[in-house]
């Protein structure tokens, strides 16, 4: 993917010194109430420092997505406390997200879509096109403004989801399974463009797969969760070269494989 200018201005302020960007405290969350209560989550406690592309991993249902949703705002924990950047998560104003659908106006132009969200964040008119040229360009879709999202595949709608959760220039960017809908090979081709992407922007990320190669592929941290309700059962650093690496020469990295083994089992052992 060609670099773009960095046109985007962040709103949200960086993380001072080493306080972490995401913090989890004591945390469980339940569903429901009384004998329908479901407890999915907890109990939690992790801290995502700035900079740092975290993947959440585990069996289904063990509540990667709960997670997701009480660091975006769109839950409160039943118990425990969650900040983003040292304050109470609000839906939108921290984080930029990214669905499993990319949940884009079909009929609106991909520009359009993108512009939106810019709108939303405050940017005068008069410099929209600019950033959003940028922004395209960033995720690989330099001149498709003028196209009709109904016009482009379903992965060129996932690169305009992604362009449009950076447009408001938040630091924090939250991913649930944006790839799994996809084809292997489209699938292969995003995770490369967002982790060059996610290298040189720094933005943090937490990102929810069910895949181990994906996990490993992207992450700088990986935690698999155990079943519900889900707490830490394998908490490990991802240490390998972000920038310059080949991806096929990355894979075939004697690391790559023992992180994949390490993360595999650790999966395996949560799920049964
Ligand atoms: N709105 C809800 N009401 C009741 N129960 C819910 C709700 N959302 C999630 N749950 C339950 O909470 C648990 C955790 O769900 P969550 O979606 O967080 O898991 P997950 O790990 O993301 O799952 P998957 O990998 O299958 O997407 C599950 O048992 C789920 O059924």
């Amino acid at each position: 993917m060609p670099s773009a200018p960095d046109t985007e201005t962040p709103r949200t302020p960086k993380a001072p010194g080493s306080a972490p960007v995401v913090s989890v405290t004591g945390v469980r969350h339940s569903y429901g109430r009384g004998a329908d209560a479901v407890t999915a989550l907890g109990p939690l406690s992790l801290e995502i420092p700035a900079g740092e592309f975290l993947v959440l991993v585990g069996p289904s249902g063990c509540g990667k997505s709960t997670l997701l949703r009480l660091i975006a705002g769109f839950e409160q924990a039943t118990e425990g406390a969650v900040e983003v950047f040292g304050e109470r998560p609000e839906p939108g104003d921290q984080a930029g997200i990214v669905f499993q659908q990319p949940r884009l106006f079909p009929w609106r132009t991909v520009g359009d879509n993108v512009g939106l969200a810019l709108k939303y964040a405050g940017v005068p008119r008069a410099e929209r096109p600019e950033r959003i040229a940028g922004l395209l360009a960033r995720v690989g879709l330099a001149d498709t403004a003028g196209r009709r999202v109904w016009q482009i595949s379903g992965g060129q709608q996932q690169r305009v989801a992604i362009a449009r959760a950076l447009a408001g220039g938040k630091r924090l960017l939250l991913l649930d399974e944006p790839f799994a809908a996809l084809d292997a090979l489209t699938r292969e081709r995003l995770q490369e463009d967002l982790r060059t992407v996610s290298a040189e922007t720094g933005t943090t990320s937490v990102f929810v797969t069910h895949s181990v190669d994906e996990a490993v592929f992207l992450g700088t941290r990986a935690i698999v969760l155990t079943n519900r309700p889900g707490t830490v059962a394998l908490d490990v650093p991802i240490d390998l070269p972000r920038t310059g690496a080949d991806p096929d020469e990355l894979r075939g990295l004697p690391a790559y494989a023992a992180l994949r083994a390490e993360i595999g089992t650790a999966v395996r052992e949560a799920a049964s």
